[in-house]
């Protein structure tokens, strides 16, 4: 286990501002365009407030749940860990080599090839040209694709994209795993297989953070809990007292 891994937060806040339908209508566009400045009427924007000055200090040996309910602010903070999103505010220091197991279908081209896919993704994840090459046999061995990984990704059946996008996503080791649900994939003798990858990747990380809604899960699995409510932590502890708490509706949904 990498006992290096850190991640700090400082008061970290993410807004997206929304613009009104009317704003993004493309007359609406053109018409700004070529009016004066001055004439122009203010843009009519509406800020969304995704996290709230959130601070964390998570350290190697920490696995956290980050628990809350629907829209609470679980995969922003993923996101923002992922360097996916800078915080509008605060600082996001991040040390160790990230792996995201969420936003796992991004990258892929379905005109391209299963092995260009390979290349393709594992950029994208971070990886190194040559440690995907070095990594592509064994990728497409896991897959048992074979020679379906000549085809381009337009003619696979769902379970075999997600074969691919499995085994790409999880070919390269992370000191910081961050994982938004637990990926199950395919069928039951890829799952059993899928699992004891995913099993093995968690076991070696220095640091996990797991966004879940699978109260078992999360108690099988982590250490600590991060409870979220509205975009801010409501409290943090140990994932029995903060999955209790959330349990009995003090920071759960509606709350
Ligand atoms: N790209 C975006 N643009 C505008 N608002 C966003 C964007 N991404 C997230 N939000 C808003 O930020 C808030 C937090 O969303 P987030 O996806 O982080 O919640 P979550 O806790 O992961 O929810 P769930 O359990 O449903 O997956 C929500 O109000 C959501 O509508």
């Amino acid at each position: 286990m990498s006992a290096s891994a850190h991640i700090l937060l400082q008061k970290v806040s993410v807004e997206f501002p929304i613009l009104s339908f009317r704003e993004r209508s493309l007359r609406r566009r053109f018409m700004r365009a070529v009016t004066p400045f001055k004439a122009r009427p203010q843009a009519p924007t509406h800020i969304v407030s995704a996290l709230n000055d959130v601070s964390l200090d998570i350290r190697a040996g920490d696995r956290v749940a980050l628990v809350g309910a629907n829209g609470a602010g679980k995969t922003t903070l993923l996101r923002v860990l992922a360097g996916i999103y800078h915080p509008t505010s605060g600082s996001a220091d991040v040390s160790g080599r990230c792996l995201s197991l969420f936003d796992l279908a991004a990258g892929f081209d379905e005109e391209a090839t299963g092995y260009e896919n390979i290349m393709r993704r594992g950029l994208v994840v971070g990886a190194r040209r040559a440690e995907i090459e070095a990594r592509r046999a064994e990728i497409a061995d896991f897959t048992e694709l074979g020679d379906k990984l000549d085809l381009p990704l337009r003619t696979y059946s769902s379970g075999m994209l997600l074969r691919l996008i499995f085994a790409v996503a999880t070919a390269v080791e992370g000191e910081i795993v961050l994982l938004d649900e637990w990926i199950g994939v395919g069928d039951q003798q890829f799952r059993r297989k899928a699992r004891q990858r995913l099993d093995d990747i968690v076991a070696r990380a220095g640091i996990l953070v797991l966004a879940s809604h699978d109260i078992d899960l999360l108690k099988n699995t982590c250490n600590r809990a991060v409870l979220l409510q509205q975009g801010r932590i409501v409290t943090t502890g140990t994932v029995d007292e903060i999955i209790d708490r959330y349990l009995a509706g003090t920071g759960g949904a509606g709350t």
